[in-house]
């Protein structure tokens, strides 16, 4: 809405019930202190980019409408080398008037904003951390020329009516009236001139009743100039500076240290080395060979089943062929000519039992399952099959049972799950002893393949003396078992505890069997020696080997 220079003459100098317009539109004055002038004179309004700028030059200003201004070589000065009158104050004032209300007689609604700058006289400013007050040029020549609290003191001296560089809204105040009769008496006051000398005091009330006073005491009678609120645009940037100075402080402090470092390091040669052993890393065509070495590993993986035999990405190659070696295994040697069958332990006998589950109930009901541990008792029990005991029945029909290694001789490591003691009683109470294992089992002399070493049960007491025995014998590092999910070592279900010993290639397992054997504490060796009389091993192919004890040897 851009006013008329006759409207805003009307607005200044009359009264408001005179000056309402006949619409509802209101008017708008722009009141320069020291002097009324039409809109038309007045410097361009600001962008709001140029805001800064132009409140830079708002004290400069002279007043608009000097046809002198263009004439002086310094524009401070006028033609009769008296200062310049400077803009210190505009004021933006409308009134709004409805024609109900004007029939009413009421007074139209008006409003006014006033910019307004002061001297520094006027504040408070902190000089050495103590406050006094500043009178913008006489200030004590001692102190800290540096700035303050925000407050820029050079340019106090220089300027009074500017005191700090970097708070551009320093020494500006923005206050409101409302109403047509305050609007009015402002507009009075603002040709007053004690008008712009308040007091310390920043709080706008107390500074209207000090104006007031003021005027009472030069003997003026200005109607009393109530305003809705003044804002000291200075001291509110201030805080905003404050304020934002702490969260940017916070917020890139981090960060801040962070690129620190990482310039360091270029300089302290960090960075340089790593992208060095980088190039020299591509050349070597490093990252081919562990894209080619993970891609085998993961093959590997498949193909085992995982290291365990019971995991890994096909989950089963290992644990098929175990499966069939164990069918036939049980296909083989379990007819109805046997009735008590000793049942090993081990990942691969679960498949033993499975192939008899799946004969049925009935065909089941005629045998007895020794089982050769915990685990082995259980997987009789649970899949309801009878249980019998190597107490009752100490001498059976057939054992079959997994293994860790088995040699060309059929000779077998056994142990791996800490069984052996009982297994090598069930073993040797059968009249006939069945492995089944997988090919990873298959070797051609112990130790060649299961390199844990071979399992020695022992009793508690005498297991250190026992390892130190172990030692004499040629066993570089015998060690005591520990439990995996389990504070301590492994105890055996016969309370005892199991040294693994690995000897290396064991050619003679017989004679290192009976070694180990006559050591005092020693319960029992896994070595199972000319003990075996079949063995069935599931091939990576998918087959099935079977090795045979025979009068002219191992035969397949
Ligand atoms: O001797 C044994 C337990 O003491 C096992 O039969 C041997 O460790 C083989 O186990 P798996 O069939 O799980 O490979």
């Amino acid at each position: 809405m851009t006013p008329t220079s006759e409207q805003t003459e009307q607005s200044t100098k009359a009264q408001p019930k005179k000056q309402a317009p006949d619409s509802e539109q209101g008017n708008i004055s722009l009141l320069p202190n020291n002097s009324l002038h039409t809109v038309s004179n007045l410097p361009t309004p600001p962008s709001i980019f140029g805001f800064r700028s132009y409140l830079r030059n708002f004290y400069d200003s002279t007043v608009p409408g000097n046809s002198n201004n263009n004439r002086n070589t310094n524009p401070s000065l006028n033609s009769s080398g008296n200062e310049k009158p400077k803009l210190d104050e505009m004021c933006l004032q409308w009134c709004l008037q409805k024609d109900t209300h004007r029939n009413e007689g009421k007074e139209p609604d008006c409003r006014m904003f006033c910019l307004r700058r002061k001297k520094v006289k006027e504040k408070q400013v902190f000089v050495n951390g103590e406050s006094s007050e500043s009178d913008g040029g006489s200030r004590d020549e001692n102190s800290n020329p540096e700035e303050k609290d925000g407050v820029d003191q050079k340019t106090s001296r220089e300027h009074p009516y500017h005191r700090s560089r970097w708070n551009f809204l320093d020494g500006y105040h923005l206050a409101y009236f409302k109403g047509a009769e305050t609007c009015q008496s402002h507009t009075e006051e603002m040709k007053d001139s004690t008008q712009h000398t308040p007091s310390n005091n920043t709080n706008p009330l107390a500074q209207d009743q000090d104006q007031d006073q003021a005027q009472s005491s030069k003997n003026r009678t200005p109607q009393k100039t109530t305003k809705e609120y003044e804002i000291d645009l200075g001291e509110k940037f201030e805080n905003t500076k404050t304020a934002t100075r702490r969260v940017i402080t916070r917020a890139f402090t981090p960060g801040y240290e962070l690129a620190k470092r990482y310039v360091e390091s270029w300089n302290d040669g960090t960075q340089t080395a790593f992208f060095t052993r980088f190039y020299e890393s591509v050349q070597r065509l490093d990252a081919v060979y562990l894209v080619q070495d993970n891609i085998k590993r993961a093959f590997d993986e498949w193909v085992r089943g995982g290291g365990d035999g019971n995991s890994g990405f096909g989950g089963g190659v290992i644990e098929e062929v175990k499966r069939k070696a164990a069918y036939q295994a049980v296909d083989h040697h379990i007819t109805n000519s046997v009735r008590l069958i000793g049942i090993g332990s081990g990942s691969t006998i679960e498949y033993v039992v499975e192939r008899l589950l799946q004969r049925g109930k009935e065909a089941n009901a005629n045998f007895v399952f020794i089982p050769t541990s915990f685990q082995s008792r259980h997987l009789i029990v649970h899949n309801g099959l009878t249980l019998g005991d190597v107490d009752q029945y100490p001498e059976i029909d057939v054992t079959i049972d997994g293994a860790d290694e088995v040699d060309e001789n059929l000779n077998a490591i056994k142990g791996g799950g800490g069984c052996h003691l009982r297994e090598k009683v069930v073993a040797e109470a059968a009249k006939k002893f069945i492995i089944v294992a997988d090919y990873r089992k298959n070797s051609k002399t112990l130790g060649e393949k299961w390199k844990q070493g071979i399992p020695i049960e022992v009793i508690s007491f005498a297991h250190t003396r026992v390892i130190a025995e172990l030692k004499k014998l040629g066993c570089e590092n015998p060690t005591l078992r520990m439990a995996k999910a389990k504070a301590g070592p492994v105890i055996t279900d016969n309370g005892n505890l199991v040294i693994d010993a690995y000897f290396g290639l064991v050619n003679s397992p017989g004679e290192l069997l009976r070694k180990i054997k006559l050591l005092t504490g020693v319960v029992e060796v896994g070595l199972f020696v000319d003990m075996t009389d079949v063995v069935y091993f599931g091939n990576a192919d998918g087959s099935v080997s079977e090795k045979k004890r025979s009068l002219s040897g191992v035969v397949e």
